[in-house]
């Protein structure tokens, strides 16, 4: 059986999210799986952060959110009541759209997922990890000499590769980024590019963005989202060369968003 290669990392069934009596998404299905770089677009207000956060329950912080429908890692459903959130968040880690490390050094940023999570039994060991995820995360090279300095005196830039590494120290399976790119430069955002070919096959990758030429540039498969359903999910080259839906095209082609 070569199923087990084939499975997903994710899936979502009939995904509805409601923010008190207002639904925001209207039965989204997806499988999200580990070789492709998955794209969320759609226009402003679509849903596409609300479906990003159903992914690892940070709508459990929104009071009036209410998730419906499964959603499963691994085949495991996370809305489980067995379900540590905070164990799942490690697993299916995320960066914001404005980077927001804590304010701390840039090696207790990187350290401290992993001294919560236990998955340091020592200094040297903790060292390493913290060291392991700034190389992955493209940003060892310029701290590595100043780890004890504050990680918000960093760039913007550099700040968002910071969220990246406190994300992969805690060895994450998932990395959800809500458009890590739109308080950056467009050097910045080429970095963040960069990496996120870098990362991909390691992690399984979802990135909302607004923007349609990253989404082409980094992603394998794209979901356009339009007024709170999933209108098409595919091939990323389709879906910005051929897609089967008017829509989309129409999205694509500038006619609204
Ligand atoms: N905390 C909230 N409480 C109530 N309504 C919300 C909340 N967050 C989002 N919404 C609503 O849910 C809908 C989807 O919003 P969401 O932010 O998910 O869209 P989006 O596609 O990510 O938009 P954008 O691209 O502008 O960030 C919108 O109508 C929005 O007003």
């Amino acid at each position: 059986m070569t199923e087990s290669a084939a499975a997903p990392k994710m899936s979502a069934r009939d995904v509805k999210v409601f923010y008190g009596d207002k639904q925001a998404i209207k039965g989204v299905s997806i499988d999200i799986d580990m070789d492709n770089v998955v794209a969320f677009i759609g226009p402003s207000g679509c849903g596409k952060s609300t479906f990003l956060r159903t992914l690892n329950r940070m709508n459990d912080t929104i009071p009036s959110a209410r998730v419906e429908g499964d959603i499963t890692l691994d085949g495991e459903d996370i809305y489980s009541s067995k379900m540590d959130v905070v164990q799942l968040r490690a697993r299916v880690g995320m960066v914001f759209q404005k980077p927001n490390p804590f304010p701390k050094s840039i090696y207790d940023n990187v350290a401290y997922g992993p001294r919560i999570h236990g998955l340091a039994p020592n200094k040297a060991e903790l060292d390493q990890i913290v060291e392991n995820s700034l190389v992955r995360a493209g940003l060892w090279n310029e701290v590595k000499d100043r780890l004890s300095e504050s990680g918000t005196a960093l760039s913007g830039g550099q700040q968002q590769r910071l969220c990246i590494a406190r994300a992969i120290a805690v060895d994450p399976e998932v990395i959800l980024m809500d458009e890590p790119c739109s308080a950056l430069d467009p050097i910045a955002t080429a970095k963040i590019e960069e990496l996120i070919h870098e990362l991909r096959g390691r992690y399984a990758i979802v990135i909302v963005t607004h923007n349609m030429q990253q989404a082409a540039r980094v992603s394998q498969k794209t979901a356009f989202f339009h007024l709170g359903t999933m209108v098409e999910y595919g091939d990323t080259s389709d879906i910005f060369t051929n897609p089967r839906e008017e829509r989309t095209r129409d999205y694509i082609t500038g006619r609204y968003g």
